[in-house]
C-alpha cells in the first residue's frame, strides 16, 4: 500500500537546553496508507499532540523524518512547509474554530478561495460536502445558529474543502455528549471513506477507535508500532 504519511525514527524532547528536559517521543515509527483510517490512542501526556503537530508540519522533530506521499519534508523551509500544509493536509480539532461572522457554506468556501479556486467551484464543493454530512438545510446558518454536532460537521467539511491527502484530527468529537459524539464520529469516518483520503484520528474513546481500520497506541516510553 502506498503510504500517505510516514514518520521515521522521530524523537522529540522539550526543554533540552534547561535542566527540566521532557523526552516525549523516542524513535517513533508510524505510517498511514492511502485510504486508511487510523486511530491514535494515547494516555494523557504521552505525546499525542506533539505527534500530531509534527505530522501536521506545525512542529519539527529533533531527529527523524516526516514523509508525505513519499516526499521528505523534514528539512524544508517554513514557506514550503506552509505550502505543503495548505495543499496536502486537513485539520479537525476538538473545538470547531469556525469563523463566527460567516455562514456554514462561507466557512467552507473561504479556504478554497484562499487556495485560488473560483467562487463557483468553491460553492459547488461546499454544497456537495454539506450534503454529505446532512447539512444542506443549514448552509446559510452562522455557527452560533448551529448545534455542537452540526458545528463539528461543518468543521469536517472545511477540513476537506481543498481535497487534502491526509486528515489529522485531534479528539474531533471530544466536545460533544456521548450520543452525539458517536453519530458525528460515524459521519466523519464515512466522509473520509467516501472521499478516499487517509486519516489519523486521535481519540481517548476506545469504542470509537475500534471502528477504524487500525489502532496505533502511543504508550509508556512513547513508542508506537508501525
Ligand atoms: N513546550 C513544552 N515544553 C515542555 N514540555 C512540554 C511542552 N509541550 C508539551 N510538553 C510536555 O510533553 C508531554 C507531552 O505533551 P503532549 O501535549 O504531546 O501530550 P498529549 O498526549 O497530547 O496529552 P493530552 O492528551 O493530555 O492533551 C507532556 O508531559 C507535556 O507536559
Amino acid at each position: 500500500m502506498n503510504d500517505v504519511l510516514r514518520l521515521e525514527n522521530i524523537s522529540k524532547t522539550y526543554g533540552k537546553d534547561g535542566t527540566a528536559a521532557v523526552p516525549v517521543l523516542k524513535d517513533l515509527n508510524l505510517r498511514v496508507g492511502a485510504g486508511e483510517v487510523v486511530a491514535l490512542v494515547a494516555p494523557s501526556g504521552a505525546g499525542k499532540s506533539t505527534l500530531l503537530h509534527i505530522a501536521g508540519l506545525l512542529d519539527t522533530p529533533d531527529s527523524g523524518r516526516v514523509l508525505l506521499k513519499g516526499r521528505d519534508l523534514t528539512g524544508l523551509s517554513d514557506k514550503l512547509r506552509t505550502a505543503a500544509r495548505r495543499e496536502e493536509l486537513g485539520f479537525v480539532y476538538q473545538f470547531h474554530h469556525l469563523l463566527p461572522e460567516f455562514t456554514a457554506e462561507e466557512n467552507i468556501v473561504l479556504p478554497q478561495l484562499a487556495n485560488g479556486v473560483s467562487e463557483k467551484i468553491s460553492k459547488e464543493r461546499a454544497r456537495d460536502l454539506l450534503g454529505r454530512v446532512g447539512l444542506t438545510h443549514r448552509a446559510d446558518h452562522r455557527p452560533a445558529q448551529l448545534s455542537g454536532g452540526e458545528q463539528q460537521r461543518v468543521a469536517f467539511c472545511r477540513a476537506l474543502a481543498n481535497g487534502p491527502a491526509l486528515l489529522l484530527a485531534d479528539e474531533p468529537t471530544g466536545n460533544l455528549d456521548p450520543g452525539t459524539s458517536d453519530r458525528v464520529f460515524d459521519v466523519l469516518v464515512s466522509l473520509v471513506r467516501e472521499t478516499g483520503l487517509a486519516a489519523l484520528i486521535a481519540t481517548h474513546n476506545l469504542q470509537l477507535a475500534e471502528r477504524m481500520d487500525r489502532i496505533i497506541r502511543l504508550g509508556e516510553g512513547a513508542r508506537a508500532e508501525m
